[in-house]
């Protein structure tokens, strides 16, 4: 049965051919948010030939991934990353199916739990503590620091070395650092507005070469991590029971996936750890861009948690991923800023198995393409007061979390294909922001006053700041950090 003999959700009239192309804009997320105005909660658009249906508000969030979770649980695939049969065995992008439920398992039991993250806090807080040092060399310079640019760097090293143990980006060399060159180019091609997603015809020509420049990048990537996988299997030394790093590549080699006792095959292997790199860093160090841009937006704001952080930790003791619980003002400022600027504004999903009746008598026929808009959903007026202001006080007298339960905040999604890099992604954000936080005050560059931030967006496979944001690091003086308590 086409699509069209189905009752599908209102949406703005096709045009022939592009359908509603070019109602997107350079930020769809926006464009959307402004249509669903008009159409409602839940409507539908003609994307080149593809029947999209987009979802806008948290009730409508909570009907597709609450009540019909199982039917709206896959994904469509972006062809730029249809390459080197990566989408046949990532965690991402399969489809519900035993492999798939297989690979949330070994995240869930072996990688995110409580116990393996806190196995390697301290390779992380090196990290944070050579950001630092970085930062302070900057400041004596006189220089401004980038702060999605330094933030990426670390966020790559945060799960380098959590992963392998090893260091694949460099603060202070960046032209030599092949891996980050390569990450960048998958997210920035995988990001492209690709005419092959839209007419089902073109995939084949890849009339824009996007999905040829992907593959090269893929190409790179899976070597770094053949070469990773190779030196560890080499340092076993035939004891395949060893473990040499301690860390989610030795978990991963020693972990047998199948019933009959084979292992987790090195294509897999490579597959989730480009999952991981791809998911994990861009949205992880935007998220740091972003609130460090509030806070300098807001001073109210940017003192309370600076006071905070002193009075609970001091100046001389570092803010370990322990800590985090307790600094509430910190975890309500990554809230609020999650609220605003979620790096994946627009979660796709795709329908499965059957027709789906909706509220509103709306029928979605079995592989239509679904956007969640999330960014949309933050910002509903019905659910959030002012909705466009940056105020973390909101979140100090409410429950709302962005564990996937309340729906009119789910920048990590909801249901079953929710972030399973959540628990480690909520570490190294704040312990990122607040060491960022308590080593320095932060200034914006000579000449420039709060409300000249500019928050415009460039939107691409996460939403980054368009104008990257640059500020002036003023190390906080040995004698204050000294002459500071902490209480815990
Ligand atoms: C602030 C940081 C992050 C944000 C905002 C974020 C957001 C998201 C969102 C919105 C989804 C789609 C969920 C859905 O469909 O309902 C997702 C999926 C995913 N994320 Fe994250 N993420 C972040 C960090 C991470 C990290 C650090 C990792 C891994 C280390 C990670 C790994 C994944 C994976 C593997 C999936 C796919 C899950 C599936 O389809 O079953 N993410 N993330």
């Amino acid at each position: 049965i086409s699509s069209r003999d189905h009752q599908l959700p209102p949406g703005p009239k096709p045009r022939p051919i592009v359908g509603n192309l070019f109602e997107l804009g350079d930020k769809p997320h926006r464009s959307l948010a402004r249509l669903a105005d008009v159409y409602g909660p839940i409507m539908t658009l003609r994307l080149g030939q593809v029947d999209t249906v987009v979802i806008s508000s948290p009730d409508m969030a909570r009907e597709v991934l609450q009540k019909h979770d199982a039917v709206f649980a896959n994904r469509s695939i972006a062809e730029a990353i249809r390459v080197l049969s990566y989408t046949d065995a990532s965690l991402i992008w399969l489809p519900p199916s035993h492999r798939w439920r297989n690979l949330r398992k070994i995240c869930n039991t072996q990688l995110f739990t409580p116990q393996r993250l806190d196995a390697h806090q301290s390779p992380r807080r090196e990290k944070v503590d050579e950001l630092m040092q970085f930062i302070s060399d900057s400041a004596s310079k006189g220089l401004p620091v980038e702060i999605g640019r330094v933030a990426f760097t670390t966020s790559l090293n945060l799960l380098s070395r959590t992963i392998f143990s090893v260091d694949l980006a460099d603060l202070y060399e960046e032209s030599s650092q092949k891996f980050k060159h390569v990450v960048q180019g998958i997210l920035e091609e995988a990001g492209k507005p690709n005419l092959s997603d839209y007419f089902p015809l073109l995939p084949w020509i890849d009339p824009q070469g996007i999905r040829r420049r992907s593959r090269g990048y893929f190409k790179q990537l899976h070597d770094v991590f053949d070469e990773q996988i190779t030196r560890r299997i080499r340092s076993y030394n035939l004891d395949e029971t060893k473990v040499v790093g301690n860390d989610f590549l030795d978990e991963l080699l020693h972990y047998r996936v199948q019933e009959d006792g084979s292992k987790f095959d090195r294509h897999a292997m490579k597959s989730l750890f480009t999952d991981i790199f791809v998911a994990g860093s861009d949205t992880t160090s935007a998220t740091v861009e972003w609130a460090m841009a509030e806070l300098l937006r807001s001073p109210a704001a940017m003192a309370k948690v600076r006071e905070e952080i002193v009075r609970v930790m001091g100046l001389g003791r570092d803010v370990n991923e322990d800590n985090i619980e307790a600094l509430p003002y910190l975890q309500a400022v990554v809230k609020e800023t999650l609220r605003l600027h979620p790096p994946a504004p627009l979660v796709p999903r795709r329908t499965t198995g059957a027709t789906v009746e909706l509220s509103g008598g709306y029928e979605i026929p079995n592989g239509t393409r679904v956007l969640i808009n999330v960014w949309a959903i933050g910002r509903h007026e019905g659910a959030w007061k002012d909705a466009g202001i940056f105020s973390p006080e909101r979140f100090l007298t409410t429950e709302v979390d962005y564990k996937g339960r309340d729906f009119e905040l789910i920048p990590f999604g909801a249901g079953r294909r929710f972030c399973p890099g959540q628990p480690l992604a909520f570490r190294m954000v704040h312990l990122m922001l607040a060491s960022l936080l308590q080593r320095f005050e932060w200034r914006l560059p000579e000449g420039m006053e709060a409300k000249d931030v500019d928050l415009e967006e460039k939107f691409g496979l996460t939403v980054v700041m368009a104008s990257p944001l640059r500020a002036v690091a003023v190390p906080v003086s040995h004698d204050e950090r000294v002459g500071a308590t902490c209480i815990i």
